[in-house]
């Protein structure tokens, strides 16, 4: 469960984001869309305290994770275990395929050696990956397809084992089988982490989110079942949205 209360962001003297109020239930794919410079991927940065490290972001108001504001946890990396965040672009450290998915692992540190081993297999097997590659553990992860590569990603946060996963538009480079796969796999994790992506492929928020919420503006427009935020919208700023 994540909540976030009477938040409020800015870069400089530009205010981005004003009194965000929103809960994500635990086991939900809740979709975050509306339109380009809305605020989406600042909302996100902001909860996993990776907004503050561009220079000028203030922040303001709460974000609760299971009733402990992240703000006031003092070392910010703990909050980025916690809530782990898949970007556009899938990312290969430039590791092999094993030493990417035990990065986190082994930052975070306090794991055995067989520890160690079952997470790079329990993690590939779960994101789909592991017949792949189990023949190439030791081959650069830059050698992976953009697809391979963005399950990758999502294996590199899943090994710190998250309470939430954020993505950040993360089939947008992808091609169709390939946003397939993603799309199957955030259908299968959702029983064990809280998912919140940010889209503009408003037929995959149908098709995947329980909740969406539209932005526009840098404030909440609607929070709603997708069902209903689709079928039947309550706002004039989201009908307007939607009916493009
Ligand atoms: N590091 C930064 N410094 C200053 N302004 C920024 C910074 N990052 C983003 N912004 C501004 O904040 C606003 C919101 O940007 P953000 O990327 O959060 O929107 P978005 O809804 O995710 O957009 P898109 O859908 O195009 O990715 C934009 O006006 C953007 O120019």
């Amino acid at each position: 469960m994540i909540e976030i209360q009477d938040f409020a962001a800015s870069y400089g003297e530009k205010q981005i984001l004003h009194t965000i109020n929103l809960a994500f239930n635990g086991s939900d794919i809740t979709a975050l869309i509306g339109p380009s410079g809305c605020g989406k991927t600042t909302l996100l940065k902001s909860m996993n305290r990776t907004a503050e490290l561009q220079p000028g972001f203030r922040a303001s108001g709460r974000i609760l994770l299971t009733d402990k504001d992240v703000y006031t946890v003092k070392n910010p990396a703990n909050v980025r275990r916690q809530i782990g965040m898949v970007l556009q672009k899938p990312i290969a450290l430039p590791l092999s395929i094993k030493e990417n998915i035990l990065f986190g692992p082994r930052y975070y540190g306090g794991k055995t050696k067989a520890e160690l081993e079952s997470i790079v297999e329990g993690t590939l097997t779960s994101v789909g990956l592991w017949q792949e590659v189990k023949e190439k553990l030791n081959s650069p992860a830059g050698q992976l397809s953009g697809g391979q590569l963005q399950r990758l990603s999502i294996g590199r946060i899943l090994a710190v084992a998250p309470q939430v996963l954020l993505l950040d538009e993360p089939c947008s480079s992808l091609d169709i089988k390939s946003t397939q796969m993603i799309e199957e796999l955030l259908l299968e994790l959702r029983s064990r982490v809280t998912i919140i992506i940010v889209t503009h492929n408003l037929a995959q928020a149908r098709r995947i989110a329980d909740k969406t919420v539209f932005m526009a503006e840098g404030r909440v427009m609607e929070h709603n079942t997708t069902k209903q935020l689709f079928e039947q919208p309550e706002n004039p700023v989201t009908q307007e949205f939607l009916a493009f």
